[in-house]
């Protein structure tokens, strides 16, 4: 299932838009921007196919994290189309950023790198970079936009929007790109959170299917994201010691600005303690995460799920679709912040500060 599909109903804005673009030298960079439902990945697919018709080479950045269509979910991908096209998830991307999470509030920085990261390399090879991105406007997602326009500083930045409700961001954009305003679609349909989660569903459950278990040493594929693992590890004195204190098992632990350590619950409600000191993961919580296989560059060569950390060996048991080949490229694992099953089912989103 995908929620956007090519569209042959087509306004006359969108067609008038698509000339502007056209006959402009490139590389052009076009920004779509809209709330949720407003036909952001629609009119990006129609722009595309028609550049592409144009005879114009079109790169894709697809940075809408919450209902990607290019594989995996909760990075930010690029695909350099080599025809039209009816939906993204067509595409198979060339590059990837990891994100770690579908819900990008927290990682408004690492959304404007990704975006500003993809679109220079699209820049090198397309005349046109169709840059699209989530539908989280308001809050963080107002400044994650301006971060991301005042970094890639698009030629275009295309508005979709109902009844002016994008003004006070257009005013914010507009020192960043020539600013085009499109009205909403009067077919866009709107869907439920019911559906969207349906949607990644089927999405991780492709991006999985096939995985394999594979064994990461963790002593030379480095855990990033986290900061777990960072600093000297405990002495069991001080292991045993905050195990008695808490009432917990503890697993691991290290000493760097503060104590952090991994830790199963015991019996018995445990003490208070204060963050600044001392932070404590639970077990549980990191099974099922999302990980992300790093490479040199820093970019993504796929997703993970974590499923066993041996802490005593320094060994992660990650199931992956990725071939050992490319695992064996990456530099870093790093943690991201949903956890998820490999039949698509979300357990849940972590927050930034858990890990
Ligand atoms: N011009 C159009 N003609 C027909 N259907 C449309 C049009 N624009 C949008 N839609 C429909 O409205 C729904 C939302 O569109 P789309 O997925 O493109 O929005 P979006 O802004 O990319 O969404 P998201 O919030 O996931 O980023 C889809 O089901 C799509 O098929």
């Amino acid at each position: 299932m995908n929620k956007a599909a090519y569209t042959t109903d087509v306004p006359e804005d969108r067609l008038t838009l698509l000339d502007g673009l056209s006959s402009r030298t490139g590389p052009v960079k076009v920004m779509l921007i809209g709330g949720t439902d407003s036909g952001k990945t629609t009119l990006l697919t129609f722009l595309a196919n028609g550049l592409i018709e144009r005879g114009l080479r079109v790169a894709v950045v697809d940075s809408d994290v919450g209902q990607k269509g290019i594989l995996p979910p909760a990075t930010v991908s690029l695909a350099f189309p080599d025809g039209p096209f009816s939906s993204p998830s067509e595409l198979s991307g060339e590059a990837h950023y990891f994100i770690g999470t579908t819900s990008p509030g927290q990682y408004i920085g690492e959304m404007a790198v990704a975006v500003k990261r993809l679109s220079d390399i699209a820049a090198e090879r397309a005349d046109v970079v169709l840059i699209d991105t989530t539908g989280f406007v308001t809050g963080p997602g107002f400044d994650m936009k301006r971060l991301k326009a005042e970094l890639v500083r698009p030629d275009v930045i295309v508005f979709l929007e109902r009844e002016g409700e994008l003004n006070d961001l257009k005013n914010a954009l507009a020192p960043y790109g020539e600013t085009v305003t499109l009205k909403v679609s009067s077919k866009a349909r709107e869907h439920s959170r019911e559906e969207r989660r349906e949607v990644r569903r089927e999405k991780w459950k492709a991006y999985f299917a096939g995985s394999t278990l594979v064994e990461v040493d963790l002593t030379e594929i480095t855990p990033g994201g986290t900061e777990l693992f960072r600093g000297r590890p405990l002495i069991p004195e001080e292991t045993e010691l905050i195990s008695a204190i808490f009432r917990w098992l503890v697993l691991a632990g290290w000493k760097g600005e503060r104590y952090t350590v991994v830790k199963a619950e015991s019996e018995g409600h445990s003490r208070q303690y204060s963050r600044a000191v001392l932070k404590a993961v639970d077990f549980d919580r990191l099974s099922n995460l999302l990980v992300g296989f790093i490479d040199g560059n820093g970019l993504c060569l796929g997703v993970g799920l974590l499923k066993w950390i041996n802490f005593s060996e320094m060994r992660a048991h990650v199931l992956t679709p990725l071939p050992v080949e490319a695992v064996e490229k990456a530099v870093e694992l790093r943690f991201g912040r949903v956890r998820v099953l490999e039949t698509g089912e979300e357990l849940g989103l972590l927050s930034r500060d858990e890990l």
